[in-house]
């Protein structure tokens, strides 16, 4: 059968542990195709980041026009936007899309954003022109935001009724970087399997629970190691 199609607007992570990695990894686990747009090379590991370098915006800009004239793109998910253009150009590209398209039609992509504002290291992702942008544009058409409580803060404490302030968990381990890429991810995966939002924020928290179980005991790097993304064959599939 054919998989539904979800894309990540998103940053690499060397490390593998957060950002695109994490995204297309996490949405292969829960059976759709992913699809990206690389807004930003970081150099990364689980101790901190090393450099961000943003790709330019006409590049950016390439990259989602191909993927949304082709794909029959279901779901888009945000995640590192490195400047506020980058984040205008979404806002528009989506918010025009919709407008062009009309009502909902099997090709309107939903918005999950998940608003990195900062790393579980500690480096910021995002000057305060990019939380204004946030806050201006990209905010007013998504239908999920995913903010930890720091970021819902730093936004200026929006109160859309799709936004949900995520808050850690009651699992205890060092190995956590990419929760919150893994969580929207996998929030994004369950409503292009058609599950509405309630639903698909409970079952995305169910798998990262899942997730953070399998990797509590890896040994990967010096720093805040990586949750783990995918699932193994006799793991089986958690949706
Ligand atoms: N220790 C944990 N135990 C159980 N669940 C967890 C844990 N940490 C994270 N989660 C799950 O993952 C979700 C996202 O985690 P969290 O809020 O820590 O993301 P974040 O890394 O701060 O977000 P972002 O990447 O956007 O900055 C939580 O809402 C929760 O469902
Ligand atoms: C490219 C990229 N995207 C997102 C995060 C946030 O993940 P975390 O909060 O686990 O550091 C990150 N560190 N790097």
């Amino acid at each position: 059968m054919t998989p539904p199609v979800v894309l990540t607007i998103a940053a690499t992570d060397s490390g593998g542990g957060a950002g695109i990695a994490a995204d297309l990894a996490t949405l292969a686990a829960l059976g759709v195709h992913g699809a990206c747009v690389v807004t930003a090379v970081t150099a990364q590991d689980t101790l901190g980041i090393r450099a961000i370098h943003p790709v330019p915006l006409e590049v950016v800009a390439a990259q989602l026009d191909a993927v949304l004239d082709d794909l029959p793109v279901a779901v888009i998910k945000t995640g590192v936007l490195a400047t506020p253009e980058v984040v205008r150009l979404v806002a528009d590209r989506v918010g025009g899309r919709r407008v062009t398209q009309g009502s909902l039609s099997a090709h309107r992509p939903l918005l999950v954003v998940d608003p990195v504002i900062r790393a579980t290291t500690g480096a910021s992702f995002a000057t305060n022109e990019v939380i204004t942008a946030y806050r201006d544009h990209l905010l007013p058409i998504a239908d999920v935001v995913t903010p930890n409580e720091d970021e819902f803060v730093a936004l200026g404490e929006p109160h859309y009724p799709g936004v949900i302030v995520t808050r850690g968990g009651p699992i205890r381990t060092t190995n956590d970087h990419g929760t919150g890429c893994t969580y929207s991810s996998a929030l994004a995966a369950h409503l292009a399997h058609g599950s509405d939002v309630g639903t698909a924020a409970v079952r995305a928290a169910d798998f990262v629970t899942h997730q953070l179980l399998i990797s509590s005991d890896w040994d990967l790097g010096r720093g805040r190691g990586p949750v783990a993304h995918t699932i193994t064959p006799h793991q089986g599939v958690h949706r």
